[in-house]
């Protein structure tokens, strides 16, 4: 089966097309910094066991413009690699949140797509994206069958004390008020590796997925029991724009004295603060290299983005009541060896001991980086949001044509 995946991020899509049942993409890409002024698209196609890398620099306004490019490179005379649209039969999309009706995979009909529109409240910084991907991706592949995978599904496991907020009952039950979490796709993809390599089903794990967005997640047994994100994606760890844990009274704050809006304040906790607000950039690599230059506002963000993240495994040990592993995921978590020696240090307390050499050297499969006597395991694992929503759109392909 034909299936071309679309991973669309609050600042880059990312997309693979597999021939499944083989897991080995044919052809897979990254479109970074939307809405910058250079965007960079690097698509790989697999050729006979042979890699050729197409890289552009160019302007894209939004996601409906990359998926534009990417639909061109697919389709391309010399590298593509499929001659006509038609030949994908079904296109799976990662949704980030689905609200509280939408959360297994699902053919996307009308009614899903208001459904994904009437909560963009929810997702401000990314279901607008995916709405804008799902109508030019109907257009460009109108004969496949579309298929929403939701970044909520995973944390459907979590438990009401975890789940809910201590405010009235009736905002739950009237308005879905209650944690959703996010990034479950990867949380899924990474503690599912992290057991298989720990060969270890019911091991608990701590999965820090560190992207534009970042969220953390404690996983025992394979399921989720508690989560970062909480009714929106903006709770938690800091993010890139995002600020994440915050006295809400700031918010009551701002609003009494400055007299500023609901859709401003949303504007100034999802789009301007996070790393940005600290430092003036959101991309990691910039902050660290105005660390390197000696900017003081850089490194203070580096250790508040380092402490915010320690204090979660802190929790979440004690949640899970004990710890095998925790794992690093995602842009940041996959890339930045200080981000990670900073987190682990002085963490002997809780067993976990970094191997500083073995954290700087790359790797692009499972890579163990803690210490011989490190009681817990520090495990770098590679995120593929595409790959598992692959297999998801396959088993939901599977059981509409076996009903
Ligand atoms: N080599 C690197 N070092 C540090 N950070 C990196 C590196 N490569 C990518 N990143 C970070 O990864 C982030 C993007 O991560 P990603 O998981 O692709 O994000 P998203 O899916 O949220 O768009 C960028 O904002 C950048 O800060
Ligand atoms: C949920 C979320 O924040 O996603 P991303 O990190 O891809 O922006
Ligand atoms: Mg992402």
């Amino acid at each position: 089966m034909n299936i071309f995946v679309v991973n669309s991020g609050s600042s880059s899509i990312k997309y693979q097309f597999f021939k499944m049942p083989s897991v080995q993409p044919v052809c897979t890409g990254l479109v970074e910094r939307i809405g910058q002024p250079t965007a960079a698209i690097i698509h790989k196609v697999n050729v006979n066991g042979a890699e050729q890398t197409v890289q552009l620099s160019l302007y894209l306004a939004d996601h409906e413009a990359g998926m534009l490019e990417i639909e061109k490179l697919l389709t391309d005379a010399a590298i593509g690699v499929i001659q006509n649209p038609d030949e994908i039969e079904a296109v799976g999309h990662r949704i980030v949140h689905g609200g509280e009706h939408l959360s297994q995979p699902t053919i996307i009909t009308d009614a899903v797509k208001e459904e994904i529109k009437r909560i963009f409240p929810l997702a401000p910084l990314h279901n607008p994206g995916h709405y804008q991907g799902i109508q030019i991706a109907q257009k460009l592949f109108a004969k496949a069958v579309h298929i929403a995978v939701f970044d909520t599904a995973f944390h459907q496991t979590l438990p009401e004390k975890a789940y809910r907020y201590a405010i009235p009952q009736s905002y739950y039950d009237d308005y879905g008020i209650r944690v959703y979490g996010f990034h479950g796709i990867s949380h899924q993809y990474v503690s599912g590796q992290a057991a298989q390599y720990l060969n270890k089903p019911d091991a608990k794990i701590i999965t820090i997925h560190l992207g534009n967005g970042c969220s953390m997640s404690a996983v025992k047994d394979g399921k989720c029991i508690d989560t970062s994100m909480g009714l929106t994606p903006l709770d938690g760890l800091i993010m890139g724009t995002r600020c994440g844990d915050i006295d809400p009274s700031v918010l009551t704050f701002l609003m009494q004295n400055t007299g500023c809006d609901g859709d401003q304040l949303s504007n100034l906790l999802n789009k301007q603060s996070g790393m940005l607000g600290l430092t003036g950039c959101s991309d990691m690599r910039d902050i660290k290299a105005l660390m390197d230059s000696g900017d003081t506002n850089a490194r203070l963000a580096y250790d508040m983005y380092a402490y915010r993240i320690k204090k979660y495994i802190g929790a979440y040990t004690a949640v899970l009541n004990g710890l095998d592993a925790i794992v690093f995921t995602a842009g940041v978590g996959e890339n930045a060896a200080l981000v990670r020696q900073m987190v682990c240090h002085d963490m002997d307390y809780l067993g976990i001991r970094l191997d500083e050499a073995e954290n700087e050297i790359r790797r692009s499969t499972t890579h163990e980086i803690n210490t011989a006597d490190s009681r817990v395991k520090i495990l770098v694992i590679p995120t593929n949001e595409e790959l598992e929503i692959s297999n998801q759109c396959v088993e939901l392909m599977q059981n509409v044509v076996c009903c």
